[in-house]
């Protein structure tokens, strides 16, 4: 678990973060939201410690980062790409940050293929991509196999595959019982896996929900085109949906796809389209964010 209590950064007359209050809870990634410089990689700097905030206090799993035993064992960070030597192979970076941590050296090779980086091993990590930095970073995050991930931007310079890949360990390290913390500028990047948002706005968190909340209205509506859509449209309000129109579809609320379908069967009305509209993710948060 990871909790903010009024975190607040001033440099100098500069407030980059302003009493800023979150959680991220175990068993869910949170995403953390914000535009270019509203404070996302200054927050997660005074979680992990590495920034003295000017007020407030961080808890990583009820302690203050400086508390921790074991910090390695309890969280792992990517905060920035070009945390190992160009001239040191993957491999000799993580054995060296395996030895520092006080982990076996076995780890390793496993975290190696964990992060599909085995067959690059032996490279000088500063021929390394900015995708096979990135996934260097993560597997550094996760040497200590801490319960605890945090990570600044860490789809950046992946590519579709590296980002399914990402997707699939952040969820499968959530599934274990882990807290994941990502930030992020887009939330159509972090949509697909994040359970929870955290936004942040000029270094105050203007909002703190379940993703699904911030689809409201537009949350599972269908779009229905038919031969007969005055008929239709009866049918599915004498079926509970609630109907509206826009343009030369129907747009329905409160039924599924499927029960849709089958009244419009039923009803025999010939279907020409049924869609289930996807938000607009870039808007809404958009519209959070200038809220
Ligand atoms: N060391 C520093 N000295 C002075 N100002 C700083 C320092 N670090 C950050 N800032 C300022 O604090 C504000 C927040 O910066 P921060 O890097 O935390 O934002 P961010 O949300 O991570 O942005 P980005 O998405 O561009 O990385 C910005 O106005 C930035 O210029």
């Amino acid at each position: 678990m990871i909790e903010a209590l009024g975190l607040t950064k001033h440099y100098g007359r500069v407030q980059a973060v302003q009493d800023a209050s979150f959680t991220a809870y175990p068993g869910r990634v949170t995403g953390f939201l914000g535009l270019n410089g509203s404070g996302k990689t200054t927050t997660l700097r005074m979680l992990l410690g590495l920034s003295r905030a000017t007020a407030g206090e961080a808890r990583i799993n009820g302690r203050r980062f400086r508390d921790l035993p074991h910090p390695a064992r309890e969280v792992g960070a990517v905060l920035e790409q070009g945390i190992s030597h160009p001239g040191q192979s993957g491999r000799a970076h993580l054995t060296s940050q395996a030895i520092l941590a006080g982990v076996r050296r076995s780890r390793v090779e496993e975290l190696l293929d964990d992060v599909g980086l085995a067959h690059a091993a032996g490279q000088r990590s500063g021929a390394y991509s900015l995708g096979m930095r990135q996934r260097l970073a993560v597997a550094t995050a996760l040497l200590g196999d801490p319960p605890t991930l945090v990570l600044d931007e860490p789809a950046n310079g992946l590519d579709p595959e590296g980002v399914a890949w990402l997707r699939r360990l952040l969820r499968d390290h959530c599934g274990r019982g882990g807290t994941v913390l990502v930030s992020s500028h887009l939330l159509a990047e972090l949509a697909q896996f994040i359970d929870d948002v955290v936004i942040i706005v000029k270094g105050r968190v203007t909002c703190e929900a379940p993703l699904a909340s911030l689809y409201g209205a537009s949350a599972g509506r269908l779009r229905i085109r038919s031969r007969d859509q005055r008929r239709l449209w009866q049918a599915l309000q004498g079926a509970g949906g609630r109907v509206t129109r826009s343009g030369d579809a129907l747009q329905v609320t409160g039924l599924t796809p499927e029960s849709a379908g089958e009244i419009a069967f039923q009803a025999r009305v010939p279907l020409y389209e049924l869609t289930v509209e996807t938000p607009d993710l870039e808007q809404i948060f958009l519209d959070l964010t200038a809220a």
